[in-house]
């Protein structure tokens, strides 16, 4: 792949066009869903009405067809905008979305596409309190009996949950006869307005956040909950490898979540260069202090570095294909990029004094945003553990005793 040339093609993405018409008012509003922690509908609204919700769903299904690049190219602008709407974009993009789109029969594809192209996000159902990055060691169970599945467990962190109407959830399938036949993913549908209330589907609390404070992390307990035979996500290699496939869709978020935050990054970065032309101490403007001109210099080879390799990612994709984001080069870019953001966040918080501290400026929110994005989508020393199995082309086992030879 050619990446400037791939870079350049931004100038040729509609998307972005659209994203960027919105960006000013979603800036604008940005403070605001975070003082009063509320989830920013009015945002989700107009990114529907710009195509912008499933601007990578095939045409199709209703979807603008756009390639993950394009979409990552949108993420950054809404990042350096507003990091909440860009968590949003991507889940409404990237994540259990395409893994639907790519793995789905047509019957699934078309019942899920509808609900995100009107605005919802989706929900990636993974962690649960003795699973997190071992997230192989889930134990929520869904086990078959008849046409449907019955799914018993506790997920959290689970963004967006109590607002998102789709859920992809990860569970140990169990045939009738008690075999385990893998780890699966079900598809759940939430949407009590309109009367869609399963039963033995509750969000039993949500997280009071460092950041991102208008996005509900949810507890989700299942308590007997059914699933019909038909909203189960039947990957490629069957349950039995059912994991690995699913964690193949979910490196289309990995890169996604690098993206934001490396857009958060460069909107830190736009403030603190704007600032530094404009603040004076000593008569002179804070650009002319060379320990200020090496900071910003930093900053930006960290977010030019970190984007290059975003979008390298991303652009490993062939969507068309069904191929998504190549494992080590997404865990790369997310590993690198979200270590890399809180230092260029930080820094801009440093060149604006107290004023970074205090709220007049985005500045002290991004830090806030910024933080979670070694955590979430798997944490950086997992994902660098990923990077390093892919450099010296060795399993990387992480259980005791696990680089032993077989008995
Ligand atoms: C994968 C881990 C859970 C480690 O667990 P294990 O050591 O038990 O598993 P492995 O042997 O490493 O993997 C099993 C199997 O799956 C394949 N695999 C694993 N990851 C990927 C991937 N990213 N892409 C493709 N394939 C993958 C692996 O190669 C193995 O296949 P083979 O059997 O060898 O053929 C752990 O490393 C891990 O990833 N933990 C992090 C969990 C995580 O990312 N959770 C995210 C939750 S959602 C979220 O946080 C949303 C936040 S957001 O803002 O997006
Ligand atoms: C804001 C936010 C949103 C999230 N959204 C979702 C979501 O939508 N869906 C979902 O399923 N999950 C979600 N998560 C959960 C997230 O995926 C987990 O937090 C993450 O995978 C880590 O799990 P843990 O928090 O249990 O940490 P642990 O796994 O307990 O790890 C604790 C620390 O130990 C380190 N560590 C653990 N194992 C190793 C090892 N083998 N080698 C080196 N270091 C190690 C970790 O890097 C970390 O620093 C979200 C988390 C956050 C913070």
């Amino acid at each position: 792949m050619n990446i400037q040339n791939d870079m350049f093609a931004a100038t040729q993405n509609t998307y972005l066009d659209r994203m960027r018409a919105l960006s000013p008012a979603i800036a604008e509003r940005a403070g605001h869903w975070d003082r009063e922690r509320q989830y920013p509908w009015q945002n989700i609204q107009e990114l529907a009405q710009s195509g912008l919700m499933g601007m990578t769903i095939p045409e199709r299904f209703g979807g603008g067809g756009a390639t993950f690049l394009q979409c990552a190219q949108v993420v950054e602008e809404a990042a350096r905008a507003c990091t909440l709407t860009a968590r949003i974009l991507v889940e409404g993009n990237m994540g259990a979305i395409s893994a639907v789109m790519a793995f789905g029969t047509d019957a699934q594809r078309e019942f899920a596409a509808p609900i995100v192209l009107a605005g919802d996000k989706p929900a990636i159902c993974i962690t649960e309190p003795t699973a997190g990055s071992a997230a192989t060691e889930m134990t929520t169970t869904a086990h078959k009996k008849g046409d449907r599945w019955i799914l018993n467990g506790c997920k959290h962190w689970i963004t967006g949950g109590g607002v998102s109407k789709l859920h992809l959830i990860f569970a140990r399938a169990v045939d009738e006869d008690g075999t385990e036949l893998g780890i699966g993913g079900f598809l759940v549908h939430v949407d009590k307005k309109n009367g869609i209330d399963p039963k033995g589907f509750s969000v039993a609390r949500i997280e009071r956040t460092m950041g991102l404070c208008g996005m509900p992390e949810a507890e989700l307990h299942f308590t007997d909950l059914e699933v019909a035979d038909d909203m189960v996500l039947r990957t490629p290699s069957g349950f039995k490898r059912g994991f690995a496939d699913l964690m193949n869709a979910y490196n289309s978020q990995r890169v996604g979540a690098g993206t934001i935050s490396m857009g958060v990054a460069a909107g830190a970065l736009e403030h603190a260069k704007r600032y530094l032309l404009e603040r004076q101490q000593f008569g002179r403007p804070l650009a002319e202090f060379q320990g200020l001109q090496w900071m910003i210099a930093d900053m930006e080879a960290a977010v030019h570095a970190s984007r290059l390799m975003l979008f390298e990612a991303a652009g490993s994709a062939e969507w068309g294909n069904n191929r998504f984001p190549d494992m080590m080069m997404a865990a790369r870019a997310k590993a690198f990029a979200s270590e890399q953001s809180i230092k260029v966040v930080n820094d801009a918080l440093q060149i604006f004094g107290a004023r970074g501290y205090g709220n007049e400026e985005p500045i002290e929110r991004m830090y806030r945003d910024v933080r979670m994005f070694t955590i979430g989508g798997g944490t950086a020393q997992i994902l660098k553990t990923q990077v390093a199995g892919s450099v010296l082309n060795i399993k990387t086992p992480q259980k005791r005793g696990g680089y032993l030879p077989n008995a």
